[in-house]
């Protein structure tokens, strides 16, 4: 078991990573002072509660735990405010206080869902993260918790930090194919961004990874939570540093919204955004192309996709998605763009011109 620290002003949180650790999570809560007295609610989804929570809610109540179970439909469509006023219902009826504690137990959308429930429910009560895809080593670390607006993604939102994470990766088994791939392109950011020895070890390893080898997928999502965790713990609330984790996002979460939140998982629509990044950084900052090879490589090498279908989504209706940015100040584009593997930062006032000519190099008919 490999166990990372984030340290904060106002807290301070374990995140565990290992196997066959969701057996133990009585012992776990205990040590973070969740304590039988304490109700709990567990917020899952329709795929992960059949798999996991049955599982949870027996093993909690035996510990004698007054504990219930809340199931929202798999999927990114459910993290919106009608699932959000559902669950608050939820925590009502089952009596939940300001001592009751949240468990989020699923992926990313589970856990931003579960998260902004925890913020707002009687105006704050803590919750657990159990992430149970790759991709959520991501979302489960930093305190950012939320829902979509048709209009834009992640408007509606919160910064609440967990009191816990705890991460069995036993639970990857059970992951589609298509959800793995996807949790590796925020593995790669982490990489690309931050940790330019960390990009080779995944050009080394992509096939065993590919392969769920248990050594190799608790390595990187140690290492990957690392970086977060490293950036996090300096700007818990994105006043500058924190910016950078949103690389690729800019592309990625216009391409999301306007594809109505069905058409890409969030690691793919990131992965396309990743390389829309590459490509603007060479036009604007003058990177080597070589960067843009590189990350077009690694990508593909996880099986990732690097170009988006320009046919389907209109580039002004994703450049009205891209003003919409949380980056954006005084109605100027933002993008997170690289100067070389391991290095980048947020770039403001790009012209559209620019923006157009990379979009257009990452269509798929390009
Ligand atoms: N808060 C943050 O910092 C942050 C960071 C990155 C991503 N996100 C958010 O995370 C979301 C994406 O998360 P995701 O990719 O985990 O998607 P997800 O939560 O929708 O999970 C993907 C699919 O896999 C299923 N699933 C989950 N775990 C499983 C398991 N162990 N076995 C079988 N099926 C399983 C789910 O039911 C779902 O159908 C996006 O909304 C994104 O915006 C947030
Ligand atoms: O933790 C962060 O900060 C990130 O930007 C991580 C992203 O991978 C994640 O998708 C996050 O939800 C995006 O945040 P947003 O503020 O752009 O909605
Ligand atoms: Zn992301």
């Amino acid at each position: 078991m490999r166990k990372l620290t984030v340290s904060l002003d106002h807290c301070t949180y374990p995140i565990y990573i290992g196997a066959g650790l969701l057996s133990q999570l009585p012992v776990y809560l205990d040590e973070v002072g969740i304590v039988p007295d304490r109700k709990l609610m567990v917020i899952s989804d329709t795929q992960v509660a059949p798999l996991y929570g049955e599982r949870i809610l027996a093993s909690l109540k035996q510990q004698g735990y007054q504990v219930d179970m809340a199931v929202v439909p798999a999927g990114e469509s459910s993290k919106n405010l009608q699932q959000f006023e559902y669950l608050i219902g939820e925590c009502l009826r089952f009596g939940l206080d300001r001592q009751s504690v949240i468990l989020a137990l699923g992926g990313g959308v589970v856990g931003d869902l579960a998260g902004f429930v925890a913020a707002a429910y009687m105006r704050g009560i803590p919750f657990v993260q159990i992430p149970t895809t790759l991709l959520a080593h991501d979302s489960s670390v930093g305190g950012k918790v939320g829902v979509n607006h048709a209009l834009g993604k992640n408007v509606i939102g919160a910064f609440h930090q967990p009191a816990m994470v705890l991460y069995d990766v036993d639970t990857l088994k059970t992951l589609p194919t298509r959800e793995l791939i996807s949790g590796f392109a925020e593995v790669i950011k982490h990489g690309l961004i931050w940790d330019a020895d960390f990009v080779q070890w995944l050009e080394k390893n992509s096939a065993e990874l590919l392969a769920l080898r248990p050594e190799k997928m608790i390595e990187a999502i140690y290492r990957g939570c690392e970086v977060k965790v490293a950036i996090v713990s300096q700007d818990e609330r994105e006043s500058g540093l924190r910016a950078i984790l949103n690389y690729g996002h800019t592309i990625g979460h216009a391409l999301e919204a306007v594809s109505g939140y069905i058409h890409y998982t969030h690691g793919e629509a990131i992965a396309i955004g990743m390389v829309g990044a590459a490509r603007l950084s060479a036009k604007v900052l003058g990177t080597d192309e070589s960067v843009v090879r590189k990350t077009k490589e690694l990508l593909e090498a996880f099986q990732l996709p690097t170009q988006y279908d320009g046919e389907r989504f209109p580039e002004d209706r994703l450049l009205l998605a891209m003003k919409r940015d949380k980056k954006v100040r005084n109605d100027e584009y933002a993008f997170v763009l690289t100067r070389k593997i391991g290095q980048v930062e947020v770039v403001r006032g790009i012209a559209e011109e620019e923006i157009r000519a990379a979009l257009q190099e990452l269509r798929k008919d390009c």
